[in-house]
């Protein structure tokens, strides 16, 4: 029989996308930071672009369980296989153990991505392992290398040394509940512009386009979706009547608690998540100077603060090591400090992060937290509030940090957060603290410092 041409079903453009995006993940660090602040799929259908997000992340959180399990049904050695043929096989495991579709149409979909993206072999390669796995789905094997910690950072597909970390400090119970925490899918929380529409009208408005909302319990004007796709394609934050921001972020704004006419610093402040905060906080009434080291970054907080028509911001791109030479005489208020940090605390949102992260990387941001706090405390009027905060929840960069300062600063004092964010969030030394898996938010820390004298 003649062969028919143009019968051939077409790849299906998210999968195929979501292949060509985790190659690049795995290969380019520079890349996943690009991605995350571009949009992943912009050339997709919405839908497509969706399921494309979901593969990526997905793959990318359960990357070392898949490929655990993947090893050990694969006849060659898997470590040299084709980059591009494991992650098609990654992507029809991930859909087979975690995803609901139907198994038959997973496995289909991966072979043909084999044939069609690698070479026509490699489907029946993709075939034998992926049946094989199915017929293991209720009793996959577990890993048993002699070590405990290993074989839960396998089985919960994380570093071991991150495992390592929080066994010591939290035990195996909690450890599990962080682990289980870090990959499920996370809802988002979402800062509503409670002055210019009600947190009651956006909950409706996203009820009619079937978006599952609901209220922060721990703040008015924040909401909690598990989609952020619905609220882009209403235009809703183009409008700047929403943004999207984790309710820590927002707890931590809560803590510096800025008042109209003060002059405030936000001295970390890209991309200005905090900064419109701050702002609107302000009622826009004040002064709001936001310092980003890096110039492209500093664009990011003046487009937020136009997009949300906050007139009292003023971002500068400055390294606030050398904020004391170009403003002499600042006294500001109120100093929010929000370092870069090693992310540990937001490993559900950022997938791939826990493979980047390395232990030595500790060492330098601790140094680089002492000097900004350094910098911080130089800007402040007598009887002003520093507030220090991370998105991590490792001691070092935390309490340590502050305990550190207090130390080499006797003029500064804890005023414990209880006043500002929920009881079960503060430490017993007044610091403000969130558990992901109880509050069903990022990891972060904060401290509200205030200068005596
Ligand atoms: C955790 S992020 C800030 C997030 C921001 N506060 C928000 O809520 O959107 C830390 C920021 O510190 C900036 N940074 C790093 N070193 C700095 C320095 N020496 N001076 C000023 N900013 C710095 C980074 O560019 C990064 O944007």
């Amino acid at each position: 029989m003649p062969k028919v041409r143009g019968l051939r079903k077409r790849l299906d453009p998210a999968r195929r996308e979501a292949v060509r995006l985790l190659e690049r993940i795995e290969n380019d660090q520079a890349y996943v930071n690009r991605l995350m602040s571009a949009g992943l799929t912009d050339e997709l259908e919405p839908e497509a672009g969706r399921r494309a997000t979901e593969y990526v992340a997905g793959v990318t959180r359960w990357r070392r369980w898949l490929d655990f399990l993947l090893a050990q049904n694969y006849r060659g050695r898997y470590d040299s296989m084709e980059p591009r043929l494991r992650q098609i096989l990654r992507l029809g495991l991930y859909e087979l153990l975690f995803t609901d579709t139907p198994p038959y149409a997973a496995l289909n979909e991966a072979v043909e991505l084999a044939r069609r993206l690698v070479r026509p072999q490699a489907g029946a390669v993709v075939n034998a392992v992926l049946r094989s796995l199915l017929r293991q789905r209720d009793f996959l094997p577990q890993p048993q290398t002699g070590d405990p910690v290993e074989d839960l950072a396998i089985r919960y597909s994380h570093p071991t040394w991150i495992v390592q970390r929080w066994l010591a400090r939290y035990g195996p119970a909690d450890t599990e509940a962080l682990l289980r925490y870090n990959n499920e899918r996370p809802w988002f929380g979402v800062r509503v512009r409670t002055d210019r529409i009600s947190r009651h009208v956006v909950l409706h408005r996203l009820a009619d386009r079937g978006l599952e909302a609901e209220p922060s319990p721990v703040l008015d004007d924040f909401i909690r979706v598990q989609r952020l796709g619905p609220l882009l394609e209403d235009r809703l934050i183009e409008k700047g009547l929403l943004a999207v921001q984790d309710e820590s972020a927002g707890l931590a704004v809560r803590l510096l608690d800025p008042h109209p006419d003060e002059t405030i610093v936000d001295a970390c402040a890209a991309p200005g998540g905090k900064t419109t905060y701050i702002a609107t906080r302000m009622r826009d009434h004040g002064r709001v100077l936001a310092f980003d080291v890096h110039p492209k970054r500093t664009e990011l907080i003046r487009r937020a603060a136009l997009q949300q028509g906050l007139t009292s911001i003023v971002a500068e791109a400055l390294d606030l090591r050398q904020v004391s030479e170009r403003y002499p005489e600042l006294q500001a208020d109120r100093v929010l400090l929000d370092v870069p940090c090693s992310g540990l605390g937001v490993l559900a949102k950022r997938a791939d992060l826990r493979w980047h992260r390395r232990p030595e990387e500790l060492d330098e941001l601790v140094r680089l937290q002492d000097e900004l706090l350094e910098a911080a405390a130089r800007l402040m009027r007598p009887g002003g509030i520093l507030v220090y905060s991370t998105c991590t929840i490792e001691p070092e960069e935390n309490e340590a940090r502050v305990r550190a300062f207090l130390a080499r600063h006797p003029e500064f004092t804890v005023e414990r957060a209880d006043a500002w964010v929920p009881a079960e969030m503060v430490t017993d030394e007044g610091f403000f603290a969130t558990w992901p898996p109880r509050d069903r938010m990022d990891g972060a820390f904060a401290a509200r410092l205030r200068r005596t004298a």
